[in-house]
């Protein structure tokens, strides 16, 4: 234990995340394209241009009769414009020739209106004075009623930029552009491995010292939650050669493998020396200034990133938010991937740690907006982060936060 303070050469979040970003990057080459039914929550990896005019025709937004509009100025109930029906057109057909002065054409809701006309007034708007003749009981505006070409897009224009993340309204865009194929940040295969003596499955019935495995099944969760494809390798106990031996394979089937506990300076510190020794480049951080989460361990092996989390459940939890969940989601390279709501911090927070840290709150409704109240207990309690809504971030050049001010915070998911 007397190497311990030499084990922690301690890094800002900042520098550990720049450490990794190169590697994060290459993976990020193997964009792939999918079918547009399945790219929900994906990120784009290009910027993507309208490649057509949205609406290409002018469209009814309303059921009635396509005018010219000055043909309906001054109309009232008591003195309705007198229009002449010449006709109706019908749902996706293009009407054959030009509205003449004095006419309309009866059309549906999405209709194509013919050229001339400039409006369409609702049929609760017209009456019908029989044969062809309707009157208007209220004048309509030009542009009153429909949707005019390219009011929704105009070619060319880019109108979702590079690491937009996929939600169902740009399912809809990237479908009006004709798109059926998008080209989107693979997904990471995420390995996720618990160790430690003490550490049993959730279905035994745990002996004095044992506990059942928590950051297996919160690890799993989250990075489901972040779009990779995760898998629970289990538990592994302190033991050189079987944890080799588990590393070895979980890193030859996933790009990213998520280790918890042993991370810490106790003789039971295996996973940075075995970092160290599985390939290059190795271990390239031990420690960060983080609270909670200073004994995290981060490396890479070959290209595959490799992460010792704390034991912890909380600071397990709240390093994978801060430090892996930005790679795999690609917030890293676009932090407006998920805007900070805020909300007013209902007490002081103080931060003497010289860390930076991550705050557990709830989040209660007040007004319009959200009272934040920090969560107390220590990291070791999953319960906080059961009482836990969001996440709020202290800089590390800051020592807290007074009761009062607005502060951003993370949904935790
Ligand atoms: N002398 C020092 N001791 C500790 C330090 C330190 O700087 N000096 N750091 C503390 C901090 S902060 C944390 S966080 C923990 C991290 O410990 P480890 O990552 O080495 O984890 P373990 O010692 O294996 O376990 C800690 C604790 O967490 C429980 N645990 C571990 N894995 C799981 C799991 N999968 N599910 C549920 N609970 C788990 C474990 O049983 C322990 O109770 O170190 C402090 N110590
Ligand atoms: O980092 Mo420990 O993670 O403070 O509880």
């Amino acid at each position: 234990m007397g190497s311990s303070s030499e084990l922690f050469k301690v890094q800002t979040l900042a520098e550990a995340i720049d450490s990794l970003k190169p590697y994060v990057l290459s993976f990020y080459q193997r964009a792939e394209k999918i079918p547009l039914a399945e790219s929900l929550g994906r990120i784009l990896t290009q910027d993507i241009p309208a490649t057509c005019v949205l609406p290409h025709f002018r469209k009814s937004t309303m059921d009635g009769m396509a005018v010219r509009a000055a043909d309906t100025f001054g109309a009232s109930e008591s003195m309705p414009a007198l229009i002449e029906c010449r006709g109706e057109i019908r749902m996706g057909e293009a009407p054959s020739k030009p509205l003449e002065q004095g006419t309309g054409l009866l059309m549906p809701t999405g209709g194509m209106l013919p050229e001339g006309a400039d409006a369409v007034v609702m049929v609760e708007r017209l009456e019908h004075f029989g044969e062809t003749l309707y009157g208007v009981t209220k004048a309509v505006a030009p542009g009153e009623n429909l949707i005019d070409i390219g009011e929704d897009l105009v070619e060319g224009e880019i109108i979702l930029s590079e690491f937009t993340r996929i939600r169902a309204q740009e399912m809809g865009l990237l479908a009006s552009l004709g798109l059926a194929y998008v080209p989107v940040l693979p997904r990471f295969h995420v390995g996720i491995l618990s160790t430690g003596d003490e550490i049993i499955p959730p279905e035994q019935e745990p002996l004095p010292g044992q506990s059942r495995d928590i950051n297996g099944y919160t690890l799993l969760g989250q990075a489901l939650a972040s779009g990779a494809d995760a898998r629970y390798y289990g538990i592994v106990k302190d033991d050189l050669a079987e944890l080799r031996k588990m590393l070895a394979q979980m890193l030859k089937e996933n790009d990213v493998v998520l280790l918890s506990g042993g991370s810490s300076v106790g003789l039971r510190d295996l996973s940075a020396q075995l970092i160290g020794e599985l390939g290059e480049p190795g271990l390239l951080f031990h420690g960060l200034a983080l609270k909670p989460g200073k004994p995290t361990i981060g490396g890479v092996v070959d290209g595959k990133l490799i992460f010792g989390l704390p034991g912890h459940p909380a600071s397990a939890m709240v390093v994978f938010d801060t430090l892996v969940r930005p790679l795999l989601d690609g917030s890293l390279l676009n932090p407006q991937v998920d805007p900070l709501p805020k909300g007013t911090l209902s007490q002081n927070l103080y931060s003497g740690s010289g860390r930076e840290e991550f705050v557990r709150v709830r989040l209660i409704p007040k007004g319009e907006g959200w009272q934040v109240e920090p969560v107390r207990g220590k990291s070791g309690l999953i319960r906080t982060m059961v009482l836990a809504d969001a996440i709020v971030h202290i800089p590390l050049d800051t020592e807290g936060i007074e009761a009062g001010k607005e502060v951003s915070f993370r949904l935790l998911r």
